[in-house]
């Protein structure tokens, strides 16, 4: 809806009324048409002002609305309507002008925002490109260079910046629909020609042919097999080089590709997971909106390795005073050098002023009696946590919040060392923990709704994704890797390379396939934890088949050998030297895999980039069912924003459950029945039941997965 109000001085106001962010849905898009209508007609009006209900602008197209037909006036002539009028237009910018929102703003004659309001053309995001004339008519205003930039990478931007682009007229910090009013009062009467973007010529560096092949090769290398970005670059081509209409053609053209492409589909269900996963719920019952979060101002990090000095930073950056304990005085000295670099450059990076929390470090356990919450991050070994843990219950104050940041340890069994079971959580983070948004919040049998619910919001204060997952080996991100990086595995035992291996996922869009991403996080820390299975180590035969299933001793020889991936220079690929960044291929690897097979009797095959995905991803997906099944993650949306925002995988592809939606469970299934006949000793790859029994009801979509697991449940077919 749009709301029509006359003011003193003949200015009409339109307030676009749509909570909570006024996307433009079709009333708000049929509400602006006839009230524009209005001021047209309405010979007292001199001028027009277009502003958003409670503080906010326009938070772009109504991205619900995409899924279905297309209803009410469309946004192109829309805004073409309001730019032709021939009384001055001003928006008046508060809070967010996004996507369609700024497209709308850009319609008008003057753009006036408050000093806090934000803009953008985040519509690359959502595997869309600005197809409301933004595509046109923002580098027609800033210029081609700048529009590239905002254009193809969606960020949102201050209002500071935009004035200094030239996307806004004025800044102000007092209230923005006044200024907005007072402006077009002033403005009233004189030319509005030169204030129509569409009829502007675009402006371009004289290398113009040279800057957008750059940017093409630029969008291309960051998210690789992206529709989206390569159409923005094609539209601002068109901008640059084809009159205002026949780039409004090519501008729809290309929207349209987009739209029906599964890729902006992927996108808006990651925008929409995103959002879904705040809103947790345990098996218990306890949800969001029924378990009430402490807000903490003082904690502590117990351990000051890679992980311990990152969630430090992390807590800091948000304000909170951390003590930051480390018994080891080599490792403590190194850590106070460290962590106040780190957070003066993370500081710097999100232009914070002066970090905001206040860091002491201690070698002493005794200092953490005054904290609120403990997030202990020492070595990844259930005797030393339980012995911290032991430690601290005896330490804190009672009331105090215990978490771990295992990666996949038993959280109930640090809980019952504790006096109070309930204030144990798990939160995981991931390396570099004050980088990476994703968090795990693990809950156990015993935690408490509000050591959850307090868990789940200081990682959004910290700028995380938090999800609620269940305490089972693993967890739910790693718990997921383990069948993903066995086949990778098995694939270099049937004949195919690391380089392989890593070039399929890497087209599929992962940043770093597997064995690159392994070389980097250190191959030894698996090999850990195999030894601790007891499926690996002195006194275990070195079979191919261990603990009653197939088993790939390759990663144990390879770190055996001394490569444990990018720290020693030497992993599954060769590196300049223990540090070194570039991955070349290595000659070794391939004799040692030869070798490896000679003496297994195995004979090297030919494996296709599909049969690589396949056997990778699926057995991942399967895995992620059988999370489901087992209520470990509350529905798909999480384990998807769990993978996207921690493990990598391609936003384009939505995550692994949607993935598995958009090939077809029938075909997963039926690709998985076909792997496992092959190798029956996989169990990883046996369909999980609930993919049979989403198969068996028709295979719904993904949106509805939610219900049907919960319904099984209590039909009891799960
Ligand atoms: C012709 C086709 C052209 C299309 C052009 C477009 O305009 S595409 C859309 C471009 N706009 C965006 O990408 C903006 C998306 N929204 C945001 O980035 C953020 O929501 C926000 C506006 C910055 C506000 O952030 P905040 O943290 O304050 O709130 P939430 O993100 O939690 O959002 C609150 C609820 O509003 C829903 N929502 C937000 N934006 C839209 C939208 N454009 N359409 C529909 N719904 C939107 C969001 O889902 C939240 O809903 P809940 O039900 O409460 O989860």
């Amino acid at each position: 809806m749009a709301m029509y109000s006359r003011l003193p001085g003949s200015v009409a106001l339109i307030t676009l009324q749509n909570p909570p962010v006024n996307a433009l849905s079709a009333a708000v898009r049929q509400g602006i048409v006839d009230t524009v209508q209005r001021a047209l007609k309405d010979p007292k009006v001199t001028s027009v002002v277009i502003c958003g209900q409670n503080g906010k602008f326009c938070g772009g197209a109504d991205i619900r609305e995409f899924a279905g037909p297309m209803l009410g006036p469309p946004l192109v002539p829309m805004i073409h309507a309001i730019e032709a009028v021939d009384k001055p237009v001003a928006a008046a910018i508060e809070g967010v002008a996004l996507g369609g929102g700024l497209e709308l703003a850009l319609g008008c004659h003057y753009r006036i925002a408050h000093s806090k309001a934000l803009l953008g053309l985040p519509e690359v995001t959502l595997g869309l490109l600005p197809g409301a004339g933004g595509s046109q008519r923002l580098p027609r205003l800033i210029g081609l260079t700048a529009a590239l930039d905002l254009i193809t990478t969606g960020r949102h931007i201050s209002a500071a910046e935009a004035l200094k682009l030239g996307i806004l007229d004025q800044v102000t910090d007092n209230n923005v629909v006044d200024q907005a009013v007072e402006f077009v009062r002033r403005v009233a009467g004189q030319p509005l020609d030169s204030r129509r973007l569409s009829t502007l010529p675009c402006p371009c560096p004289p290398d113009v042919d040279s800057l957008l092949d750059k940017a093409m090769v630029k969008v291309r290398q960051r998210s690789r097999g992206a529709l989206a970005p390569v159409a923005c670059v094609q539209a601002l081509m068109a901008a640059a080089s084809l009159p205002y209409t026949q780039g409004m053609e090519k501008e729809r053209d290309l929207l349209t590709t987009l739209f029906n492409s599964g890729q902006a589909r992927a996108l808006q269900y990651a925008f929409f997971s995103q959002r879904v996963v705040g809103k947790w719920s345990l098996p218990s019952g306890a949800s969001w909106d029924n378990s009430a979060a402490r807000t903490i101002s003082k904690a502590a990090v117990i351990g000051l390795g890679t992980m311990g000095r990152g969630i430090v930073v992390a807590l800091a950056l948000t304000g909170i005073s951390v003590v930051a304990v480390e018994t080891q005085e080599k490792q403590l000295a190194e850590a106070s050098q460290a962590v106040p670099a780190m957070l003066q450059r993370e500081a710097g990076r999100r232009s914070l002023a002066t970090p905001p929390g206040v860091i002491s470090f201690s070698s002493n356990l005794q200092d953490v009696s005054e904290v609120e919450l403990v997030i202990e991050a020492v070595f990844e070994d259930m005797s030393l946590k339980l012995q911290v843990f032991r430690h601290l219950t005896s330490v804190c104050r009672p009331g105090t919040l215990l978490c771990s940041n295992t990666s996949g340890l038993d959280i109930d069994q640090l809980a019952a060392v504790t006096q109070s079971p309930g204030l144990v959580v798990g939160m995981h983070f991931f390396a570099p923990a004050h980088v990476m948004k994703l968090l795990e919040v693990v809950y156990g049998p015993r935690s408490s709704p509000e050591a959850v619910a307090t868990a789940m919001q200081l990682g959004k204060r910290m700028g995380k994704v938090s999800v609620a997952v269940g305490n089972c080996p693993g967890f739910v991100g790693n718990r997921m890797l383990k069948p993903y990086l066995e086949q990778a595995n098995f694939l270099l035992e049937e004949g195919a390379t690391p380089q392989q291996v890593d070039e399929a996922l890497e087209e599929f869009g992962f940043p770093m396939g597997v064995f690159r991403m392994s070389d980097l996080s250190g191959l030894d820390v698996g090999w850990r934890i195999r030894k601790e299975a007891g499926l690996t180590g002195p006194g275990v035969e070195s079979t191919r088949t261990r603990q009653g299933r197939r088993y790939s001793p390759l990663p144990d020889q390879v770190c055996e050998a001394g490569r444990l991936g990018q720290k020693t220079g030497r992993g599954w690929y060769q590196y300049d030297g223990p540090g070194g960044r570039v991955a070349r291929s290595d000659p070794w690897v391939h004799i040692f895999l030869e070798a490896y097979r000679a003496e297994h009797g195995l004979v090297a095959r030919s494996i296709a980039p599909e049969e690589i995905l396949e056997r990778c991803l699926y057995a991942l997906i399967n895995e992620g069912f059988n999370i489901l099944q087992d209520a470990m993650a509350a529905g798909p949306e999480d384990i998807d924003a769990i993978y996207v925002f921690g493990y990598g995988w391609p936003r384009h592809h939505g995550g692994p459950m949607f993935h598995a939606g958009q090939v077809g469970l029938g075909r997963i299934l039926e690709r998985l029945q076909h792997h496992h006949h092959n190798h029956p000793d996989v169990p990883h790859l046996k369909p999980s039941t609930l993919l049979r029994r989403l198969v068996a009801v028709g295979s719904p979509p993904v949106q509805t997965w939610r219900e049907f697991i919960n319904k099984e449940r209590v039909h009891s077919q799960l």
